[in-house]
């Protein structure tokens, strides 16, 4: 991308510390670097010991890749808690320490950089509060990394109009469909983040989202992880407003394997168990790396699946339900589906995902799974959690209809579970889910080759911020007078 005889532009890349958010982070930093960029890439202490102890190696996780001619540094800063503070039991704490004073720590990082030579760009995660600001104060370009689709970023970027029309923050919020929202088709509230439908709008993460939005208004490009194709209106709504670019799904090259590590947890690897089984013939189960399932919920989906009869690879975190919880599984469960199921900690998921025996996900549908699952053909049994996941749960049954529901509008229950699994595995709603899903894997294929869209907007999103790079000479150095002007 870049001429000879043009200097490479050098970008700071921190990742949002949760295992969804660091994954996209990484990939985009290998795309970034293949095009060119030295990119500096910031984790904190505390993911750089998850990742380092999963592995069972101390070297930073770039270091694979340094001998193929990618510029890739790397540092790690504090979160302001201790390394082994438990984040996942201590949620609102982690939280707290990420709105208040991570961002102390990455000032100190990006001086430090910026102290040691030329630098012209900051990429964040939106959800941080700070990157906008603390880009201006160094005159550096603010580059915005959404990990989510274009419809969630929306509708938080729109909080206000949710505001002015009642349907958010307000005594009695409305329960009609939402149709103001530039770009947006018509949704109904119960379809948007957990975060819109909740009566009390002064948690922690509220404060994150309300202060994130405000920052991400002030960002030069936001970057989504999204396709233009699977979100058209309201990606060319927010285009519109300001440089916004779908550029995914970034996954690692060759998909499977990641050269770089980004597991927070070691991995279990499942291929001889699933190289037994019948084509199709197994469900992946997985709920993410951060949600956590009430113990009722547990019950229900372990009996539902015992029930089924199918077989099936379940993810179990040791923290599904709380790290406070030894073994949350009914008892005698593990007995009564040992000859047919594999339950593990953690496994690489895309290797699962791609093996031919998976002919379903069980998902909270996070968005990494969503994509991952379309790319792999695999159908999806939604049971959406919290956040954006019943946002996604939305575009995968309504609109792309490529999964199906469980758990709608009312509690989970076994014998739902139950058939809603023999549905997605041998009935007919299974095979038009996953006959849409085989014609949707074609467009995320179709965006990142090389004229799709995907690429294209990368290529463009990298010609501007170069063309803003070189507009004003000396002031994208980094240089101390700029961060001097603004203290
Ligand atoms: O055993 C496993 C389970 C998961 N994964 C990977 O972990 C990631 C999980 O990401 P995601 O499916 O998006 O779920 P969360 O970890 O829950 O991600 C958070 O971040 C996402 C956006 O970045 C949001 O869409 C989610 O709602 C939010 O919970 C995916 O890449 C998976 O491939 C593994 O590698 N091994």
């Amino acid at each position: 991308m870049m001429g000879e005889s043009e200097e490479k532009p050098h970008a700071i890349l921190v990742a949002y510390p949760l295992q969804g958010h660091l994954i996209p982070s990484v990939h985009l930093a290998m795309k970034l670097a293949s095009k060119g960029f030295t990119i500096t890439f910031i984790n904190t202490h505390s993911v750089h010991h998850q990742i380092t102890r999963a592995q069972d190696s101390d070297s930073d996780p770039f270091t694979a890749v340094r001998g193929s001619g990618l510029d890739i540094r790397y540092m790690t800063v504090s979160d302001g808690l201790p390394v082994d503070f438990d984040r996942s039991l201590n949620h609102d704490q982690f939280m707290a320490s990420l709105l208040h004073v991570f961002s102390a720590h990455v000032e100190e990082a990006v001086k430090m950089i910026v102290k040691s030579g030329r630098i012209h760009v900051l990429i964040a995660d939106t959800f941080f509060v700070w990157p906008s600001a603390l880009a201006k104060k160094y005159g550096l370009l603010h580059v915005s990394f959404w990990t989510e689709t274009a419809l969630v970023f929306s509708l938080y970027y729109h909080l206000d109009l949710l505001r002015i029309n009642g349907h958010f923050d307000c005594p009695n919020a409305r329960e009609d469909t939402i149709d103001y929202i530039p770009g947006v088709p018509p949704i109904n509230p119960r379809d948007t983040m957990s975060y819109l439908q909740e009566k009390d709008a002064t948690s922690v993460c509220h404060q994150i989202i309300f202060k994130a939005f405000q920052d991400a208004k002030g960002a030069d490009f936001v970057l989504c992880n999204s396709i233009q194709e699977l979100e058209p209106s309201t990606i060319a709504a927010l285009h519109a407003k300001k440089p916004f670019y779908a550029v995914g799904p970034i996954f690692p090259s060759g998909f499977i394997r990641s050269a770089v590590a980004t597991s927070l947890w070691p991995e279990s690897d499942c291929t001889s168990w699933l190289d037994a089984k019948p084509r199709g013939s197994v469900l992946y189960v997985s709920f993410g790396s951060y949600a956590h399932l009430s113990k009722r919920d547990l019950t229900e989906i372990s009996n539902g699946l015992s029930l089924s009869g199918v077989s099936f690879v379940w993810v179990l975190r040791p923290d599904i339900v709380s790290s406070d919880e030894v073994d949350p599984l009914p008892v005698g469960f593990r007995e009564e589906v040992a000859d047919r199921a594999l339950i593990i900690s953690w496994c690489s998921q895309n290797a699962v995902l791609k093996h031919p025996a998976i002919g379903g996900f069980l998902t909270h549908c996070g968005w990494n799974s969503t994509l991952e699952s379309i790319w792999c053909k695999v159908p999806l049994l939604c049971f959406p959690l919290y956040t954006d996941q019943f946002t996604n749960q939305k575009l995968v049954v309504d609109d792309w209809k490529i999964g199906m529901r469980i758990g709608e509008l009312k509690a989970v229950t076994r014998s739902e579970v139950s058939e809603k699994i023999k549905a997605m595995m041998s009935g007919k709603s299974g095979e038009e889910c996953w006959k849409k899903v085989v014609e949707m894997s074609q467009i995320l294929e179709n965006a990142i080759s090389r004229y799709g869209t995907s690429e294209r907007n990368m290529d463009q999103f990298i010609k501007e911020l170069d063309a803003k790079i070189h507009k004003t000479p000396g002031v994208h150095t980094g240089s101390h007078k700029s961060a001097a002007a603004n203290p």
